[in-house]
C-alpha cells in the first residue's frame, strides 16, 4: 500500500506573519493523522519554514530548483541550497513554469535529476492544456513528459521520484477532473512507469492537483491510482488544508 500524500503549494503567496499562523494551524491541526504531508514555500521562507515545522510531521519543500550544481547562475537556487534547509520535497516542471518560464521537458528532466542528486524528491508535474484535451492529446502529451524523466533514471531513481498529474484547465478555476478522468491519466502513468520496472512503479505516488479542495478530495483519493494531492488555493487556508490531509488519512 503507497501511503497518501498531501503536498501544499503556496506558489508566491505569503509573508513571515502569514506564515506563521498558517504553518502553526497545520501543525496544531494534524493531530496524528497518517497522510504524509508538505508545504512548498517560497525559497525566501524555506528557513522559517525549517524553524517553525522540524520535528514535526510536516516536511517542506521548494517550488523550483536549478538545474545547475552551482557557480554564475544569477537568481537560481542549486537543489544542495534547499537540501540545506532542510526541504524533502521540490516541484518541478509545474504548468505555471513551464508557461510562463518556457521550461521544457528536458529541463524539468535535468531539475528532477538534479534534486534526487542532492537527496530530495522532486514531484514531477505534468499535465495537458484545455486545448490538448478538447484535440484528443492528453494521453500523449503527459507521456512525453514523464517520459523525458524517466529516460534519464534507473529503476532506484524511478522510484525516488513523485508524479504530480495537474490538467492545466483545472489549476485555479474550481473546475476539476472528475475522478474517473483523473484516475484514467494516473494508471496511464503507472502503466508508463512499469513498463521500465514493476516494483518501483508501484512505489511511486502519484498526486493529483488542480481544484482539490475539502469537499472533493475524498472521491479523488479514493481512486487506485491517485496517492494524493497537489493543492494550490486550499493550501493557502489551515483549516481547508487539515480537512485534505485528514480526508487522505481515511481514504
Ligand atoms: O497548481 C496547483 C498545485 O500545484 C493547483 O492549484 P489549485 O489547487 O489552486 O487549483
Amino acid at each position: 500500500m503507497r501511503r497518501k500524500l498531501v503536498v501544499g503549494n503556496w506558489k508566491m503567496n505569503g509573508s513571515r506573519a502569514t506564515n506563521a499562523s498558517l504553518l502553526q494551524g497545520i501543525v496544531d491541526g494534524l493531530n496524528g493523522a497518517s497522510a504524509a504531508c508538505a508545504v512548498c514555500a517560497p525559497a525566501p521562507y524555506l528557513a522559517q519554514c525549517a524553524d517553525t515545522l522540524k520535528g514535526s510531521p510536516v516536511s517542506w519543500g521548494a517550488q523550483d530548483v536549478s538545474a545547475h550544481a552551482g557557480g554564475a547562475y544569477t537568481g537560481e537556487v542549486a537543489a544542495s541550497m534547499l537540501a540545506d534547509f532542510g526541504c524533502t520535497y521540490v516541484i518541478v516542471g509545474h504548468s505555471e513554469r513551464r508557461a510562463y518560464h518556457a521550461e521544457s521537458s528536458e529541463l524539468v528532466a535535468q531539475k528532477a535529476v538534479a534534486a534526487i542528486d542532492a537527496g530530495m524528491t522532486p514531484i514531477v508535474c505534468v499535465g495537458e492544456t484545455l486545448a490538448e484535451r478538447e484535440a484528443g492529446q492528453t494521453a500523449v502529451v503527459v507521456r512525453n513528459q514523464l517520459g523525458r524523466v524517466l529516460e534519464r533514471l534507473d529503476a532506484d531513481g524511478m522510484a525516488k521520484i513523485v508524479v504530480a498529474y495537474e490538467p492545466v484547465w483545472a489549476i485555479g478555476t474550481g473546475k476539476t477532473a472528475t475522478p474517473e478522468m483523473a484516475q484514467e491519466v494516473h494508471a496511464q502513468l503507472r502503466k508508463q512507469m512499469l513498463e521500465k520496472n514493476a516494483v518501483a512503479a508501484d512505489k511511486v505516488q502519484i498526486l493529483y492537483g488542480g481544484s482539490m479542495k475539502p469537499d472533493n478530495a475524498k472521491e479523488l483519493m479514493a481512486q487506485p491510482d491517485i496517492d494524493g494531492g497537489l493543492i494550490g488555493g486550499a493550501a493557502l487556508k489551515a483549516a481547508d488544508f487539515l480537512a485534505i490531509i485528514h480526508a487522505a488519512a481515511n481514504t
